[in-house]
């Protein structure tokens, strides 16, 4: 079976990529390409969207979707905890929709890492980097990756530390701090405080060649998946940890 798939944000970076992954992917076929420009009914007819555009519009683009027979790919960062739930409430039963924070193999196991050696310390902060054209901080992948950690552990966090803003933004009781920098592709450190030690759990990206399997994978599944599925985790066979 052919698998057709319309492309939301296929202007970017990242729309430029998963173009390219289309065409060299047997079984997947280019069904339409959207832009800043198009309506959201230039989806209508595809098997799957995947979206790679900023999440005011990801939130418009996977109602249109799911509302129309069409199961969605989310590579769109800002999907926090609260939004992803009222998107599981809005899914039909026939639907299927996987966001995916980080297509990268690399990511999806430092963030399972962190999540794991996050039960073990209390002070921890997440260090992000990224290239300058990115428009959104903290990361997709930070969010995810705080929220993973505090879900994990038996007690929440609280950043120790009042207004100062130069401590970073607190996500999920971790401080998130963010750069933003020419020469810069994306990456990721999760630091750990304990007595006498630090661990740093590190992802860096060197070239968005990273993503390539991760887009395929997700593409490929999209169509038989039902409900909200986060993560490329449990294609992967990993049993997300929170
Ligand atoms: N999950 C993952 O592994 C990864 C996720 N990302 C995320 O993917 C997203 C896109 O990143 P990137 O490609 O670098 O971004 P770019 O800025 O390069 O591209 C943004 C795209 O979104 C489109 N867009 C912007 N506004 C609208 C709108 N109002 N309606 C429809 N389309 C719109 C743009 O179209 P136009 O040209 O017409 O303005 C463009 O095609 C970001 O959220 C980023 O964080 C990025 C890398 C990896
Ligand atoms: O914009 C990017 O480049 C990336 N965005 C995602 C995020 O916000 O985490 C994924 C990856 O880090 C690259």
């Amino acid at each position: 079976m052919t698998i057709s798939v319309a492309l939301s944000g296929a202007t970017g970076r990242m729309g430029g990529l998963i173009q390219q992954i289309i065409d060299e992917t047997e079984g997947l076929r280019l069904h339409a390409l959207l832009d800043s420009k198009s309506p959201a009914t230039a989806m209508d007819g595809a098997d799957v969207l995947i979206d790679v555009t900023r999440i005011e519009v990801s939130e418009q683009l996977v109602g249109h979707a799911i509302t129309n027979g069409i199961n969605v790919v989310v590579g769109t960062s800002g999907w926090n905890a609260d939004r992803l739930e009222q998107l599981a409430d809005r899914i039909p039963a026939e639907r299927g929709v996987i966001v995916v924070p980080n297509f990268s193999i690399g990511s999806v196991l430092s963030t399972n890492l962190a999540t794991i050696a996050g039960r073990f310390y209390d002070s921890i902060e997440i260090l992000e980097a990224h290239h300058a054209g990115k428009i959104d901080s903290p990361s997709g992948t930070a969010v995810r990756t705080a929220e993973r950690i505090a879900a994990a552990r038996e007690d929440a966090l609280e950043a120790p530390f009042g207004e100062q803003r130069a401590r970073g933004e607190v996500v999920a009781g971790i401080p998130v701090h963010s750069l933003r920098l020419r020469g810069v592709v994306a990456d990721q450190q999760v630091i750990f405080g304990g007595v006498g030690e630090t661990l740093t759990i590190r992802h860096e990206t060197l070239s968005s060649d990273a993503y390539a399997q991760g887009i395929r994978l997700a593409l490929e599944a999209a169509p038989e998946l039902r409900g909200l599925t986060v993560g490329l985790d449990a294609l992967l066979g990993i049993g997300a940890a929170a």
